[in-house]
């Protein structure tokens, strides 16, 4: 299997994704991990060194000298801090082109800048995040589910974008049996565990407390742990939400299942949000980004910003990592 970069794309550009991708450049301009940018390459050129490249494969050549970018002119100029929803098109199809490229063979994965959902949206795009449209674009709708990982925790969740409400409403023994099962096998393909440790959360206080104050524990998730032993797994659950991520708990399992969104993200971001990384599963392609979103209320020129690029170092370095374990070769 040949060398091949990870394909970046840029992100909303008003947001801190040029900054990021600048950063993520000097810091790993002189190690393994080459990647190029799918972006407008203006935003980026009065601060860094820009190698404007026609096909992946020349970003091997020029990584360790320049910014490799497949330039995706912005429609109209950019203010940082102000995103404009005429610029949605060059953001949408930033990440098309990282996709065709990955399922070409000519890039490893997937990285993506963070994008502004609600700004998408007002364009006419009808997905809820990348998540969802990377599904999409593979073909693969409805199989896709979210992992945050960071150093001390993983969290893999049952729901995504959706009201807390309908995550509720919708929570089946199906859906956490089909998301714990699909952990599993990420688990051993892509981060090396030979026999994956799982911890189910509860929904309810004290999960449930034997039914006091909420049944969901009886009736839906201890019936999905029940049948994840029967398949071999090693699981323990319905576990109390209000323990399983202390310090103590933490290192009895390798990934937990969370029942809706900020189950799982609350204690990863506190834990660590400057290194924590968002990992979508149930798709043919290897994709990661940073875990926190556009901040455009820190977003400035790419000279003056301040933001932290570690997330997306880290999310460069585990896609390349990722790709290692699946293939066997270093991005
Ligand atoms: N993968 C993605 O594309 C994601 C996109 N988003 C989107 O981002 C937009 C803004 O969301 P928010 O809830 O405000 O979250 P956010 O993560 O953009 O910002 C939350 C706070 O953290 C700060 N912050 C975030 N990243 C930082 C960094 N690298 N360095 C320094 N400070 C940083 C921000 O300045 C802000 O004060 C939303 O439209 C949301 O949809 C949010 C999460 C992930
Ligand atoms: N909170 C995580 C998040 O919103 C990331 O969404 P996506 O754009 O990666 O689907």
């Amino acid at each position: 299997m040949m060398l091949r970069p990870l394909a970046l794309t840029m992100g909303d550009p008003a947001g801190i994704g040029p900054e990021l991708t600048v950063k993520a450049w000097r810091e790993l301009k002189d190690k393994e991990t080459p990647f190029f940018w799918i972006g407008d390459a203006t935003l980026i050129e009065k601060a860094v060194p820009v190698k404007r490249i026609s096909h992946p494969e020349e970003a091997l050549s020029c990584f360790g000298e320049a910014v490799p970018v497949l330039h995706a002119p912005c429609a109209v100029p950019v203010t940082p801090g102000q995103p404009d929803i005429r610029n949605a098109g060059a953001t949408i199809a930033s990440i098309e082109q990282a996709v065709r490229s990955v399922l070409a063979g000519y890039a490893s994965a997937v990285v993506t800048n963070p994008i502004a959902k609600h700004i998408l949206a007002k364009a006419g795009f009808p997905h809820p995040g990348h998540t969802e449209f990377l599904a999409a674009l593979c073909d693969v709708t409805g199989k896709e589910v979210m992992m945050l990982a960071c150093p001390q925790l993983k969290v893999v969740l049952s729901s995504i974008h959706m009201p807390l409400r309908r995550a509720i409403e919708t929570l089946s023994t199906d859906r956490i049996v089909e998301v714990a099962l699909l952990t599993v096998h990420a688990l051993k393909r892509d981060f090396g565990l030979e026999c994956p440790r799982l911890a189910v959360a509860g929904l309810n206080p004290h999960a449930g407390e034997d039914g006091m104050m909420g049944t969901e524990e009886k009736t839906i998730i201890a019936p999905a742990v029940e049948q994840l032993r029967a398949a071999g797994v090693t699981v323990n659950g319905p576990m109390p939400p209000d323990t399983m991520f202390s310090a103590a708990a933490r290192p009895h399992y390798d990934a937990a299942i969370c029942l809706y969104h900020d189950q799982g993200l609350i204690p990863l971001k506190t834990l660590d949000m400057a290194g924590g990384v968002n990992v979508t599963l149930g798709l043919p392609i290897i994709r990661t980004s940073p875990d926190h979103g556009t901040a455009f209320d820190i977003a400035c020129s790419v000279e003056q910003g301040h933001a932290d690029a570690s997330s997306l170092v880290a999310a460069l370095l585990l896609a390349a990592e990722m790709a290692h374990q699946r293939f066997g070769v270093k991005t």
